[in-house]
């Protein structure tokens, strides 16, 4: 009755253990934590987007598992799946026992599909945010489908642009001059034309990813009243994604002068205008990369690092100078995220939870920096 073996073990008899194993012998205890150092942040939000569930194989918010072990859910993949690998390896270290130099805190933030301005935006400037000591962030990926992990160190822009043209307006069957559409047209050829050519700079070199170059989608055409009444105004509206290289002065001067070639009365507002591109360093510099891959390395995880093409809420942690990666510990999976049947294998799943158990013990032992002082 009292001796059993590791397997039917009493789990508070394996707790009680787990902590007689911690060498708190005075003059010098070892509590095992040092709350002096900054700590590891691991980021997920709750939101998703929405569906479309006509096109859908099985309810979007039933979570269905099919024989083969897919579950399909929104969110499968963006990104409640790593909400719930990160408190699972947490749960997991915590029931081991383990305890690590620096503190891991979890944040479940709302509204990141909507640009985080009532979610990361405003936290990141709280004192709460402050009084985390964030030291490193993870934070979301996307999956690759290959047997390899991308991981991102950095993110594009969001510019959303509406240029609005104003012209002479009159009767449908005239030819009138300087209307608000031939100016508008203009803008769009240029914009359209810098899309081209960036499609192409992507297209005809093997080495670059598509967050290193700039994306341009026309994504709203609005103004007009009748067939035969020529309109006064017209606008175009766009979702410009900067790469982190780009030189943002210069690159609004460009757009102010497709405005200017189009003619008098063409105007640019901007809807979003993210002006701070952050770098996480990805080489033997940065402590907290060097922990990360050392991870994946023995682990046998082949990492593509690239840049974020879309906007996630690492960009305003890093821009309040804490580095971040974008992880989601997701091979072997169709990229999903926004689409119809969004869903992920539950083995890819469970398999980022290991990754996830061997990837903070690493980053929360990762020894005192000159940051923590
Ligand atoms: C730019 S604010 C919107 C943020 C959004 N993020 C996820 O898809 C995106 O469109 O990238
Ligand atoms: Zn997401
Ligand atoms: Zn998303």
């Amino acid at each position: 009755m009292t001796s059993k073996g590791p397997e039917e073990e009493h789990p508070s008899v394996t707790l009680f253990r787990q902590y007689l194993r911690i060498r708190t012998v005075q003059p010098k205890p070892d509590y095992g934590t040092n709350p002096a150092l900054s700590s590891i942040l691991l980021n997920s939000h709750t939101d998703v987007v929405p569906v479309f569930k006509e096109h859908w194989s099985h309810d979007p918010f039933e979570a269905f598992k099919d024989s083969e072990g897919y579950i399909y859910a929104r969110g499968a993949q963006d990104m409640k799946c790593v909400s719930i690998q990160y408190l699972e390896a947490v749960r997991r270290l915590k029931v081991e026992g383990h305890r690590f130099p620096r503190t891991i805190h979890m944040t479940f933030v709302p509204d990141e599909e909507v640009g985080g301005h009532q979610g990361m935006e405003l936290f990141v400037q709280r004192p709460e945010f402050q009084a985390l000591r964030a030291g490193f962030a993870l934070d979301e990926g996307i999956a690759n489908p290959t047997d390899a992990f991308t991981v991102f160190y950095s993110e594009r822009s969001p510019w959303w642009v509406r240029v609005t043209s104003t012209g002479r307006p009159g009767h449908g069957s005239l030819f009138i001059e300087d209307t608000a559409a031939e100016k508008l047209h203009k803008v769009v050829s240029s914009i359209l034309a810098f899309r081209e050519k960036e499609w192409q700079r992507l297209q005809s070199n093997p080495h670059l990813k598509e967050g290193a170059v700039t994306s341009v989608n026309l994504t709203k055409l609005e103004g007009g009243v009748a067939y035969n009444v020529v309109p006064a105004t017209m606008s175009a509206s766009f979702d410009f994604r900067v790469a982190p290289d780009v030189d943002f002065k210069a690159f609004e001067e460009q757009l102010q002068s497709w405005c200017q070639a189009a003619g008098e009365g063409v105007t640019l507002e901007f809807a979003q205008k993210w002006m701070h591109p952050q770098v996480t360093p990805t080489d033997g510099s940065n402590p907290w990369w060097a922990a990360f891959s050392r991870v994946c390395k023995d682990m046998n995880l082949s990492l593509e690092p690239e840049i974020m093409p879309g906007a996630s809420d690492s960009r305003f942690i890093r821009a309040v100078g804490v580095p971040a990666l974008g992880f989601s510990p997701l091979n072997r999976t169709p990229v999903l995220l926004h689409d119809h049947d969004e869903r992920l294998h539950e083995a890819v799943f469970l398999r980022g939870v290991d990754i996830y158990t061997r990837l903070l013990p690493a980053l929360a032992s990762v020894p005192a920096l000159p940051s923590d002082s």
